[in-house]
């Protein structure tokens, strides 16, 4: 483990080598002087990591491109190294993740184990789950206290503090050919609640914003940043179009990206109380970002998922249901929604098929309470069940 600047040496333990994990978490965390633990299912992933000693982080944009070189990391494999990976578990700083938030369940337990294991003179390591959710990290520390025997539950809290966070930054799939290098956008933005370390200092990680208040952070990115480009990636998926770059060039997916964002700008500055000015600022710069030309991004990959993306918290039901309840307008995110209920049977897209399935089998109001966990005392729920049921006719013809 070398250290950084002759500071003391730090050690992370970072689940998910993906896109965002090696672009973005990993990144960060190099250039703050921690050595890196990837842990990660994919074996081919695992073993490039271990054989070479570093890769690019390369920031692609209008003003130019520039690197980042990460070294000082190794990769675990955490389907056949569990013990290894306890040990190095009960050792670190911090523990990150950026698996999905339907994976959060499947590492919980072997973070409950080396949390369990952590030596007492250490203090708590830092647990921040990096996924597009909100309170991810309390979803995570759910499952991690699920998996704790009763009788270690009172000094928990000794051993771990769970951050929830905010996460922004665009990275598309890779090409092919590019092995560990990650090319990514500019921007970024990283979030972390501050309240949890209280008596503590927070992780010395560069880059990250420490709040006291994450609520208005996490829902204006969810439902401004991931709302707009989903609504992108959906219409444009419809309308045959590769990338969310392409989609934005169509004239009525453009103009359904921003009503959806005037929607979502109605909840954000009414529920909030960010000002008018900044919001409608933040989602033009938004609408720059998932338009960058330079990043090549797959409206597969933005609409990847589509059963979580819409459940009830997210992106388009999340906002929407909010919004019909206070009688607002929510228009472009149902119609966004509907595109989202038509993106099915997708190739390599379990929850696509998954969609396919149940569109096929259940009633529109089946559907409506499945998968938008809207009920019946709900002002959007007669709407959703109209959208519903004219995708189903559709696919009747
Ligand atoms: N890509 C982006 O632009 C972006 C930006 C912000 C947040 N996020 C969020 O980050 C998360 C990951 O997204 P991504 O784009 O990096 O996806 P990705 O598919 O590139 O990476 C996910 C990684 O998790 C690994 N993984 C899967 N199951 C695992 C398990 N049980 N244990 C350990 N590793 C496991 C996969 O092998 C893969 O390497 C998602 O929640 C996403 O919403 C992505
Ligand atoms: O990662 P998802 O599937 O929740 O959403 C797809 C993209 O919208 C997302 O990955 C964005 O690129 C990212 O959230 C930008 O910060």
């Amino acid at each position: 483990m070398s250290a950084v600047n002759g500071s003391t040496p730090k050690k992370a333990v970072h689940f998910g080598a993906g896109n965002i994990g090696r672009g973005f978490v990993a990144c960060f965390l190099h250039n703050s002087g921690y050595e890196v633990i990837f842990a990660d299912v994919a074996a081919p992933l695992i073993d490039k990591l271990n054989a070479q000693p570093s890769y690019k982080v390369i920031e692609v944009g209008a003003e130019g491109t520039t690197e980042n070189i990460i070294t000082n990391y190794r990769a675990i494999n955490s389907r056949t190294q569990e013990q290894e990976l306890i040990e190095e578990i009960s050792t670190a700083d911090v523990v990150t993740c950026s698996v999905g938030p339907n994976i959060l369940k499947f590492i919980a337990p072997v973070i409950a184990k080396g949390i369990d294991q952590r030596p007492q003179d250490l203090k708590p390591m830092a647990v921040i789950a990096c996924e597009n959710a909100i309170g991810a990290t309390d979803t995570l520390a759910g499952f991690i206290k699920q998996n704790t025997p009763e009788s270690r539950l009172e000094d928990h809290s000794d051993r771990a503090r769970y951050a929830n966070s905010a996460i922004d930054r665009i990275v598309p799939a890779q090409d092919p050919d590019a092995g560990l290098d990650v090319k990514l956008e500019k921007f970024y933005e990283w979030v972390v609640d501050r309240t949890p370390f209280e008596g503590f200092e927070v992780p010395p990680i560069e880059g990250i914003q420490w709040v006291d208040h994450l609520e208005p952070y996490i829902e204006r990115k969810l439902y401004t940043v991931n709302t707009g480009h989903a609504t992108a990636a959906y219409h444009g998926y419809n309308r045959r179009k590769r990338t969310v770059y392409d989609a934005l060039q169509d004239k009525h997916i453009h103009g359904e990206v921003r009503k959806a964002l005037a929607e979502t700008s109605k909840l954000i500055t009414t529920k909030h109380g960010i000002d008018e000015k900044e919001q409608a600022a933040y989602a033009e710069k938004i609408i720059r970002r998932i338009g960058n030309p330079h990043l090549e991004d797959a409206v597969e990959r933005v609409g990847r998922a589509p059963l979580r993306k819409l459940s009830r918290k997210e992106r388009f039901i999340g906002p929407a249901a909010h919004l019909a309840e206070n009688d607002h307008d929510c228009q472009a995110l149902l119609a966004a929604a509907e595109m989202a209920f038509r993106f099915q049977s997708v190739e390599e897209d379990a929850e696509s098929k998954e969609l396919a399935e149940i569109m096929n089998n259940d009633t529109p109001e089946e559907v409506v309470r499945k998968i938008c966990g809207l009920t019946e005392q709900e002002k959007l729920f007669p709407k959703m069940v109209e959208i519903v049921s004219r995708v189903q006719a559709d696919a009747q013809d």
